[in-house]
């Protein structure tokens, strides 16, 4: 089975979360896109959906889902979105499509998040994806020089800019021992806008497709 077959198997179990009539947070990436495909052909029908880029209030909007501010909703029961890698506690890397900040945000805003992935982001430990790490673009090389002194291999994404308006620095060599405190020691680096570290909070289920079918971990 090819890993975008095993997103798809992971994007459809996700259905089972959503509830008719609700609205929910909507993520973004590969794997996002297949659950935005499948929640529109076969999934219960919403009220809304509140997305965390505009990549994917573009495929909600054209299969005619009604995209919400989160303003405007109030807090969600469910968030549903993918993963660069997960580790068996359901801490999370995120941010390789680049929308970590309002992933961030929606999912600090539900009560459920359940992420979607195919089996080949479930690490042991976090760190070979090089972390994103979103920042106020005066501050990027100032930033780049913290994260070089935590240990870290700081990359900047050249000709990305995030829907926020900021710059993305990738950074590789870092050693994730302990994930909380690396999210909040990233976090208090000045014009540093969020780190794709999801530690604090991670996932609540974590749905894998892969060969025998969709594992499915719940966070203990
Ligand atoms: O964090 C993300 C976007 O900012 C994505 O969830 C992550 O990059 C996984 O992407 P994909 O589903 O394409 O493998």
């Amino acid at each position: 089975m090819s890993a975008d077959a095993g997103k798809r198997e992971a994007a459809r179990s996700a259905l089972q979360f959503v509830e008719e009539g609700s609205i929910i947070g909507v993520g973004t990436g590969s794997t996002v896109n297949h659950f935005i495909d499948l929640l529109a052909s076969e999934g219960p029908r919403i009220k809304a959906a509140v997305s965390s880029s505009e990549a994917s209030t573009e495929r909600l909007e054209g299969h005619g889902i009604e995209v919400m501010e989160l303003n405007a909703s109030g807090d969600l029961d469910l968030y549903v979105d993918g993963a660069d890698e997960s580790n068996r506690l359901l801490q999370l890397i995120k941010g390789g499509g680049g929308a970590l900040t309002r992933e961030k945000i929606i999912a600090g805003a539900s009560r459920r998040f359940v992420c979607i992935a195919d089996r080949s982001k479930l690490v042991r430990a976090l760190g070979e994806f090089p972390l994103p790490v979103e920042v106020i673009p005066m501050a990027r090389s100032f930033v780049a020089r913290q994260l070089k002194e935590l240990g870290g291999i700081p990359n900047w994404r050249e000709n990305f800019i995030t829907d926020n308006g900021n710059q993305i620095i990738d950074v590789s060599g870092l050693t994730i021992a302990e994930p909380i405190k690396l999210e909040d020691t990233i976090n208090a680096i000045p014009g540093v806008v969020t780190v794709g570290l999801f530690a604090r909070r991670g996932a609540d289920v974590l749905l894998l497709g892969g060969e025998d079918g969709v594992e499915r971990i719940d966070r203990r």
